[in-house]
């Protein structure tokens, strides 16, 4: 089977401060996998280094096998990369949007066309075609995001964050048609922080501090750490990394007991 990433201690450095700290991990095509992380260990600095908008300080990165540094511009367009704020124009309707991005990849007006009416169909938007995105709702706004980030038919779909903020209704119908693009044979890196999504992932990386502590099914590593569910087993990585239990209870259970008055 090819690896749609590969990455080979892949390293960002911001100053003194190491983002990403020897990273290597490889993604069969065809999965999804699911990068988890508390926030500020280094999801999103992994992501840009994939997607070939920051270098690496050293290390490798290969999407596709085409390394992405040497290849950025092949590797781009085997990227389709929704961010978390859904990067989409508000004062321009649904397919004034789709429009937008289609010109970025310089489609051809027959097949922008063409492609359009698929995303539309896939996102449920048909009748909404003509509606200004500011007035969609938060799940259509994601799913025409989603929509926009495939206009160019990518091998890769980058989901920073894709769920966050959007009704359990519209979560559902998102992961729905994330399986369906998994099938058809689309490869998808996704970052949340919803570990109901993270179970639906085929492979799972936790990344702490810039490490990657863990790679794997989610079954491996609930199995390894004992554990019945994702979160418990992000718990327990977060309470080792750190040292810490993740919340104290006795200082709860004193507050409650009205000892801190
Ligand atoms: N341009 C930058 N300059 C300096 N430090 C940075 C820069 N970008 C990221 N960092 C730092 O690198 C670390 C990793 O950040 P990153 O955004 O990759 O985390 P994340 O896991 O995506 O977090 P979140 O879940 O909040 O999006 C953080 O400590 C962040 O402050």
């Amino acid at each position: 089977m090819t690896a749609a990433i590969i990455t080979e201690n892949l390293t960002k450095t911001f100053g003194p401060k190491v983002a990403v700290d020897k990273v290597s991990f490889l993604v069969p095509s065809g999965k999804i996998f699911g990068l988890l992380g508390p926030n500020g260990s280094g999801k999103s600095t992994t992501i840009r280094m994939l997607c070939g908008t920051l270098l690496p300080s050293s290390g490798r990165a290969e999407v596709f096998g085409l390394d992405v540094v040497k290849k950025t511009q092949e590797v781009r367009k085997l990227i389709g990369y929704m961010s978390q704020r859904f990067s989409l124009y508000e004062d321009l309707t649904v397919e004034e949007n789709l429009d937008f991005f289609g010109n970025i990849y310089n489609l051809p007006a027959k097949l922008l066309k063409t492609r359009k009416e698929e995303i539309l169909i896939m996102a449920g938007l048909t009748d909404n075609r003509k509606t200004l995105t500011a007035h969609l709702s938060g799940g259509w706004k994601q799913r025409l995001a989603l929509g926009a980030a495939m206009i160019h038919r990518p091998k890769l779909l980058i989901l920073d964050e894709p769920t966050a903020g959007v009704d359990p209704v519209s979560r559902r119908i998102f992961w729905e048609i994330i399986k369906k693009l998994c099938a058809a044979g689309i490869t998808v890196l996704v970052t949340t922080h919803y570990m109901d999504e993270a179970e639906i992932c085929d492979i799972v990386g936790f990344i702490f501090n810039g490490k990657l502590v863990s790679f794997g099914t989610p079954a491996e590593l609930m199995a390894k750490e004992g554990k019945e569910t994702l979160e418990d087993v992000f718990i327990a990585y977060v309470e080792r990394t750190t040292g810490k239990k993740v919340y104290d209870f006795k200082d709860l259970e004193k507050f409650i007991g009205g000892e801190t008055a």
